[in-house]
């Protein structure tokens, strides 16, 4: 674990002392924007157009930002548009490491100096890579899955949109108190140095787990009756729950498990097609346990515990006649 400092990788843990013990993640740098045209993007810089074969992305099959960018991916159908390399799942002294099909190049953080020599700060996943001007154009997870449901569509012809006009209020509102509170809020139960910075994120995390626990009862999705890329986002927490954040984050006031309406949404989820190949229990338990030595220093990866997502979800007429 560690960063980029001056063109010098860095082998450093998140540090928390200025912050009373509380992690605090760093914003994304690469914030540009594939388009239709090459157009420019919602932030008006310059936009990368969007072409077969043109890009490449690096995840991490353990990594919930970057799963959702996977996840994205298989349900826009852009499998033949798009590369995929993964990352290994243990991540130590030098960072994440990969065998890169594109330069062979051996960690994550060479290609971050290859897009920026100048660039400082952490390397993270996911990566979107332009093969054509060889440099990222994003690494921020939720801009990414935005770019993949529109970016295509002309040349996938799928259309599915999973950010509708007529929602972008209720996701946006729905995505900040998730990412705040669930998604970025299991890390700061943690990643927390002091007793409080982690007692305070516990309190927020099951908080709203309880919110989405009585949402859920009453209607299918976390919008309404339509799936939407907020309950992607939410996903890709919540399948990682039990077997990882419970135990070796410490939220641990119960189990998704011993949520009903939560746990029958999950397993919906990872029944539609195509979404199970993007989950790897073994990269998600590996990569945890093993990588962060701070938290477990045996490196020991528990065996269970025991899930089947393929149950049957019972999801069908939820909401239907509220
Ligand atoms: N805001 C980013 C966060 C990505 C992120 O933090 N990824 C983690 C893995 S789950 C990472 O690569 N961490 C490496 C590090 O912080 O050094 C996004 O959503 O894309």
């Amino acid at each position: 674990m560690g960063l980029l400092q001056k063109g010098q990788w860095v082998d450093q843990w998140y540090d928390t002392g200025n912050s009373g013990g509380e992690f605090r993640r760093q914003d994304s740098r690469f914030r540009s924007w594939l388009t239709p045209d090459g157009n420019a993007g919602p932030n008006g810089e310059p936009g990368f157009k969007a072409e077969k074969g043109r890009y490449h992305l690096y995840v991490s099959l353990a990594c919930p930002w970057a799963h959702r960018a996977l996840i994205f991916r298989r349900i826009k159908q852009l499998q033949n548009y798009i590369d995929v390399t993964v990352v290994d799942p243990v991540m130590l002294k030098n960072g994440w490491e990969m065998k890169d099909p594109l330069y062979g190049l051996d960690f994550l953080y060479q290609l971050y100096l290859k897009a920026d020599s100048s660039y400082e700060g952490r390397v993270t996943v996911p990566v979107l890579w332009d093969k054509q001007t060889q440099t990222i154009v994003s690494n921020e997870s939720s801009e990414i899955i935005r770019m993949f449901n529109t970016a295509f569509n002309a040349l996938t012809g799928n259309t599915i949109d999973y950010y509708p006009d007529t929602l972008h209020e209720r996701i946006n509102a729905l995505n900040e108190r998730v990412y705040d509170t669930i998604n970025n809020g299991v890390y700061r139960a943690g990643f927390a140095t002091t007793q409080e910075a982690y007692e305070n994120a516990y309190h927020s995390l099951f908080n709203s787990l309880d919110w989405v626990e009585g949402l859920l009862a009453r209607q299918r999705y976390l919008g309404g009756g339509q799936l939407t890329e907020a309950d992607w986002r939410l996903f890709t927490t919540l399948i990682r729950f039990d077997a990882v954040y419970f135990g070796h984050f410490k939220t641990n006031r119960q189990l998704l498990a011993d949520y009903p309406a939560i746990s029958g949404y999950v397993r919906e989820l990872y029944q539609i097609p195509g979404v199970s190949d993007t989950v790897s229990f073994e990269h998600i338990k590996t990569h945890y346990y093993a990588s962060h030595v701070m938290i477990n220093p045996t490196g020991i990866i528990p065996v269970g515990p025991a899930q089947d997502f393929t149950a049957a979800h019972g999801r069908e007429g939820i909401g239907e006649n509220s």
